[in-house]
């Protein structure tokens, strides 16, 4: 436990907290349920005034088959992120006695993208839409500089800071792409979110860089659709792939639609600009799908205009 002169620090001094004594946890609420835990809405009152900070606290799901391992992975993984566009690393908490910790993170008030985008539609023009779009490209090419691959790119996961800034969150599926090779291949594909899956990914547990560009895609096809509930990703490729799930699973009813160039539709009034880069990294190849770097300065040029 901290020494008594640290517990009076001033604010600065609490930003750089990296351990945080249960005791002074004060939970308020849930906000939400990611890979591996849930997430709930904490005030760290050491003061015991309603004065200390709120932080949103992400704790081990002990019954689910994930493991401490995991969960200590995503915590090195999180830590070791410093970008504007990504959510921010706070610290843990060790809970005595039941073995578990919790991963402290910035509390973003206004919650998921998708929530968000339901609830604003009307605040939200085209403009701000790309302000978001080049913000999550911004956070995924430094997300590649660093070497890693999100693996679960969703509005889901993406999170609202303010009306004008968005950050990546959930690193739970993230993994580092080794030195010498452009890919990482996944043993245990477990439950996957294949409706914004890249086809390499479905059918041979193959994620790079370019299967995040992929499932970047399929997040401005949510941008641009206001994360409308009827125009979802998985909702609109399972009416394409029809009810008749005749033996072949979902998933290579999924991979033969994309092989025979069915994509996604545009949304309504999206803009034509961005319905062809949302092609373009749905690429069926790896190769044929653009870089973040590139998608950034076209975002960046639509802006402008
Ligand atoms: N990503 C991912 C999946 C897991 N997940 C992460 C969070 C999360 N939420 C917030 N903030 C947050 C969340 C919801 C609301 C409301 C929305 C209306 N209804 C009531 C709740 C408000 C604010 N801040 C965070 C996090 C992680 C780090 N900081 C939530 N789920």
């Amino acid at each position: 436990p901290l020494p008594d002169r640290d517990r009076a620090l001033g604010p600065s001094h609490q930003q750089d907290q990296s351990v945080y004594e249960e005791r002074h946890l004060r939970y308020i609420s849930p906000l939400g349920k990611g890979n591996f835990g849930s997430v709930e809405l904490c005030r760290y009152d050491p003061l015991g005034d309603n004065t200390g900070e709120l932080i949103a606290v992400k704790k081990l799901q002990p019954n689910k088959q994930s493991n401490l391992e995991d969960f200590q992975k995503e915590i090195n993984t999180i830590r070791s992120l410093h970008c504007d566009y990504i959510v921010k690393y706070r610290g843990v908490c060790y809970s005595m006695g039941r073995l578990s910790m919790s991963l402290v993170m910035e509390y973003l008030p206004y919650g998921s993208l998708i929530g968000y985008l339901e609830k604003n539609r009307q605040l939200v023009n085209n403009r701000r839409m790309l302000l978001f779009a080049s913000q999550i490209c911004k956070g995924l090419e430094y997300l590649q500089s660093m070497r890693y691959v999100h693996r679960d790119l969703a509005a889901r996961n993406i999170l609202v800071a303010s009306d004008t800034l968005v950050k990546i969150a959930d690193f739970g599926l993230t993994k580092i792409i080794p030195f010498d090779k452009e890919y990482y291949r996944v043993t245990h594909p477990g439950e996957s979110p294949i409706f914004w899956y890249a086809p390499e990914s479905i059918t041979e547990s193959k994620f790079s860089h370019k299967s995040d560009v992929w499932s970047f895609g399929v997040v401005l096809h949510e941008l641009f659709s206001y994360c409308e509930h009827n125009c979802n990703p998985k909702r609109l490729y399972m009416q394409e792939i029809g009810n008749d799930m005749q033996g072949l699973s979902i998933s290579m009813h999924l991979v033969d639609i994309l092989k025979d160039n069915w994509r996604l539709p545009a949304p309504p009034l999206c803009p034509p600009r961005i319905h062809s880069m949302m092609m373009a990294c749905w690429g069926y190849s790896a190769e044929e799908r653009p870089t973040f770097s590139t998608l950034g300065d076209q975002i960046e040029t639509s802006i402008q205009d």
